[in-house]
């Protein structure tokens, strides 16, 4: 099994405060790996640091075998990224924003099949401005998958989505998957967590509080289902009151 994305003892602080501390993780391809933890846990600067666009203090990162912080050219054209807020021009439609998007990838994969496969192939014509937020966000997914890419970085998935729509991502990607996409995700949706992935890492303040898999949580923990689990795991109260 191929190592997709290696994380060695990554720490990264802003002033004193340190958002990350000696992260340690690896994901093989075809996985789907979820990053957890509460608002503020380092979720967002472990994923900057991974695909080098925030510079690690200290530790290793490897994607795809190579430094994303020096290789950022090299592994550009086969890692796709989902942000939360894309910029761009205020009156763009979704069919030209594709376009764009598909023109900066020598191997793009079709955008229009990919807005038909999310649902909004109506919306083309849209400015995108006009998209409610679900559909924006089914938008951001498909932006992120048009390198054709070999691991997409998934940021809070399918916040916003309504119910239906969550279901119809997570079949999406699980067809992708099986395809041999390795996904990395974050999420504060623990159906979803169950559902999706194969291996996680719970962060709490920056440190890693539980890694390995959903039922391996559970097993760990005093409780029969994840979401209970993760709460404890994440507790800020419970885990100050085994401290006294
Ligand atoms: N550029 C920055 N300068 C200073 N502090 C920052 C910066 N970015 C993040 N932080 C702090 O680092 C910590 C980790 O933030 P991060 O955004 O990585 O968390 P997160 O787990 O992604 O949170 P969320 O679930 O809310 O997106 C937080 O305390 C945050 O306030």
């Amino acid at each position: 099994m191929q190592e997709v994305i290696k994380v060695e003892q990554l720490t990264k602080s802003y002033g004193k405060l340190h958002a990350v501390e000696n992260i340690s993780l690896s994901v093989d391809r075809g996985m789907v790996f979820g990053l957890l933890g509460a608002n503020g846990a380092g979720k967002s600067t472990t994923i900057e640091c991974i695909l080098g666009t925030k510079k690690a203090d200290t530790g290793t990162i490897r994607i795809l075998g190579a430094d994303p912080f020096k290789d950022r050219k090299k592994l550009f054209e086969r890692v796709g990224v989902q942000f939360q807020e894309s910029s761009y021009q205020e009156q763009i439609t979704v069919a030209e924003l594709c376009r764009v998007t598909a023109s900066l990838y020598k191997e793009a994969a079709d955008p229009f099949a990919l807005l038909a496969r999310f649902g909004i192939a109506d919306k083309k014509n849209s400015p995108v401005k006009d998209l409610s937020g679900g559909q924006k966000q089914r938008l951001f997914i498909v932006l992120a998958l048009i390198p054709d890419p070999e691991v997409v970085f998934l940021d809070e998935l399918t916040t916003g989505l309504d119910a239906k729509a969550r279901r119809e991502v997570w079949k999406i990607l699980s067809d992708l998957k099986e395809k041999g996409l390795t996904i990395f995700l974050t999420s504060h949706f623990m159906d979803e967590v169950e559902a999706l992935c194969d291996g996680i890492c719970i962060l709490k303040r920056g440190k890693i509080v539980f890694y390995g898999t959903v039922s391996e949580a559970i097993e760990k923990s005093p409780y029969e289902k994840f979401e209970d689990a993760y709460l404890w795991y994440t507790d800020e109260e419970e885990q100050a009151n085994e401290n006294i």
